[in-house]
């Protein structure tokens, strides 16, 4: 058997895709809507309040195209918190007018690939907080599953761990290009969802996703390896923004 990676999970994640039943929105009267608004603002609030005690993160995108309206991304220290958080929302107004369109439930996950021997990766600050990541609030978000093949001489699990750790230094560098452009946090989804990572880039420049992926797909560990899923891509989700997508 091949040795298997170490991974450092940190908080638990859900991405929650919804779409918006436009008629029932339009025909509903003012107030009821106004109402929606305020209890879904407070629901915003308290995630933020959460965030900012630093006991959780939220970060709220528009869907482009026909897949979901929205997504919330959230991520919690438990899965009870994550499941009370759907609860949450399920029981609000605004929900009444939404569709569950998609779902992913995942850990924040870090690999000892790139780890320093001897060294505790837990008395790093700096990984500490990549397993406990704060969202980043930028323009675009990019979501999709994806899995490491396992067919024929393109089998990742039997492989060495010196050979995947080459080819994951190489993916790294290829990632290190795109730093300050694209942040990715990477949550393991075995044992929870139906592929085994969920990759969820955040850009100001929505551009630099399709470089970076583009980029990955003729690096080895993707090229030879990688599965992917559905793509999902969308906006911010400010107060702005959330305004004027729901204003009719
Ligand atoms: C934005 C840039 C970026 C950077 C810097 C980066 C770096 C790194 C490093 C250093 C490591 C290994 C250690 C760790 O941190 O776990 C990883 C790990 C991983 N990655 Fe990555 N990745 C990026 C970006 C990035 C993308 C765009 C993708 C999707 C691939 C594609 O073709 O669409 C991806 C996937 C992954 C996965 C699935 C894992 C876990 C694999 C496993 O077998 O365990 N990743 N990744």
């Amino acid at each position: 058997m091949s040795e298997a990676a170490q991974t450092l999970e940190g908080w638990y994640a859900l991405h929650d895709f919804r779409t918006i039943n436009w008629t029932a929105w339009k025909q509903a009267d003012a107030e009821k809507r106004n109402a929606a608004l305020d209890e879904l603002q407070s629901l915003i609030s308290e995630w933020k309040a959460a965030e900012d005690a630093k006991t959780g993160s939220t970060a709220f995108y528009s869907i482009v195209g026909q897949k979901a309206d929205f997504v919330f991304m959230h991520l919690r220290e438990t899965l009870e918190e994550l499941n009370a958080l759907e609860v949450a929302f399920n029981k609000t107004t605004f929900a009444q007018f939404t569709t569950p369109a998609h779902s992913y439930v995942s850990v924040v996950e870090l690999s000892n690939y790139m780890a320093q021997p001897g060294t505790d990766p837990l008395e790093n600050p700096e990984i500490v907080a990549r397993l406990k990541p704060i969202l980043p609030k930028w323009r675009h978000i990019c979501f999709y599953p994806m899995n490491k093949r396992r067919e024929g001489n393109d089998n990742w699990y039997m492989l060495s761990m010196d050979e995947r750790r080459a080819m994951m230094r190489s993916h790294g560098m290829i990632g290190r290009q795109y730093a300050g452009k694209v942040k990715q946090i990477i949550t393991g989804s075995v044992g929870f969802d139906n592929w085994e990572w969920g990759v969820t880039l955040f850009a100001e420049d929505a551009l630099q996703f399709k470089k970076l992926v583009y980029e990955m797909r003729f690096d080895e560990v993707s090229a030879r390896f990688g599965d992917f899923g559905e793509f999902f891509v969308g906006n911010l989700l400010d107060g702005d923004g959330l305004n004027q997508l729901l204003s009719v």
